[in-house]
């Protein structure tokens, strides 16, 4: 059994990572961290849901929580995930972080931690959106510029970050299809007289509001036709399962920087 340590374990995606490991037959809860302040700290898990007591105090000592597990999962802030990245290394502990909106030099300070830690970074966990990245590579690298490729995201209203962590899997895709560099080509959010859309563009547009969990279109508009490769996620269930299993594939790995490709094999 792989001993799991849930971050952020009140939040939305920790709610759900916590049903599906106490459902597992390869997991098990070895600790429910929170931020400092929060309202469960020092109360038993079980009870502050509302049910029999489970002898899992929601704690906000790291140090502790990682010391009796083998992975921390993740889904919170990248001010939270950088520095925990760090410290999940030097513990030892396998790192899942599905945490999205780090900057170039989050990135980097991943990458560091990743040179003696274990870790799977994905902007989304899902089977679907790994193989809608692959897609969307292989259908970029196959057209020219006459095909304008634009990301469609959308999310529920409480999402802090945009483009989405996934649009910009989808974006880096297309834009290592045509050989480019994203930023170099990256058209975000347009408003106003904007002109016409350069060529080799690659758009995004954000849409949040109420209760979408996620949706993700890329377009390829060409002359005469349009491709529209589309994802759905209709139940969180999918990111923490992809989670979960990732948790569990980084105990047989050496240190390194994973992305859900590898632990999915695609
Ligand atoms: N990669 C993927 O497949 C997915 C990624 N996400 C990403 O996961 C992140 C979280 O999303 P949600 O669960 O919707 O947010 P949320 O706001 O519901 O949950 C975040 C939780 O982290 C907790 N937290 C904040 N600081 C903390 C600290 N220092 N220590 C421990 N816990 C702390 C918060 O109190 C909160 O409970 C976002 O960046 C989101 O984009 C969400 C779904 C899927
Ligand atoms: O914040 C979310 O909810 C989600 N975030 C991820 C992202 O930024 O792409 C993955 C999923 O779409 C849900």
């Amino acid at each position: 059994m792989v001993r799991i340590a849930i971050m952020g374990v009140s939040g939305r995606m920790g709610q759900m990572l916590l049903r599906l490991v106490d459902e597992s037959d390869l997991a098990v809860l070895s600790a429910a961290v929170e931020r400092q302040g929060h309202d469960w700290i020092g109360q038993d898990l079980g009870s502050v849901q509302g049910g029999a007591a489970r002898g899992i105090i929601v704690t906000d000592d790291l140090a502790q929580a990682l010391e009796c597990s083998d992975a921390i999962v993740d889904f919170t802030a990248p001010a939270v995930s950088v520095p925990l990245a760090e410290q999940a290394a030097a513990a030892g502990v396998a790192h899942v972080i599905g945490t999205t909106g780090f900057d170039d030099d989050d990135l980097a300070a991943i990458a560091q931690a990743g040179k003696t830690g274990r870790i799977v970074r994905a902007g989304n966990m899902s089977l679907g959106v790994n193989l809608l990245v692959k897609l969307t590579q292989q259908i970029a690298q196959a057209l020219d510029t006459e095909y304008d490729i634009e990301i469609i995201e959308a999310h529920h209203r409480h999402k802090v970050d945009a483009p989405s962590g996934t649009a910009l899997m989808l974006g880096e895709a297309a834009a290592r299809g045509r050989g480019v560099l994203l930023p170099e080509v990256a058209d975000r959010g347009r408003d106003g007289i904007t002109g016409p859309r350069d060529a080799g563009a690659i758009g995004f547009h954000a849409i949040r509001g109420g209760d979408y969990i996620g949706e993700h279109d890329v377009v390829f508009a060409g002359p005469g036709e349009r491709i529209v490769l589309r994802h759905v996620a209709s139940d969180r269930a999918l990111f923490a399962r992809g989670a979960i299993r990732a948790a569990i594939w980084l105990q047989t790995q050496d240190v390194g920087e994973y992305s859900m490709f590898d632990v999915l094999g695609l």
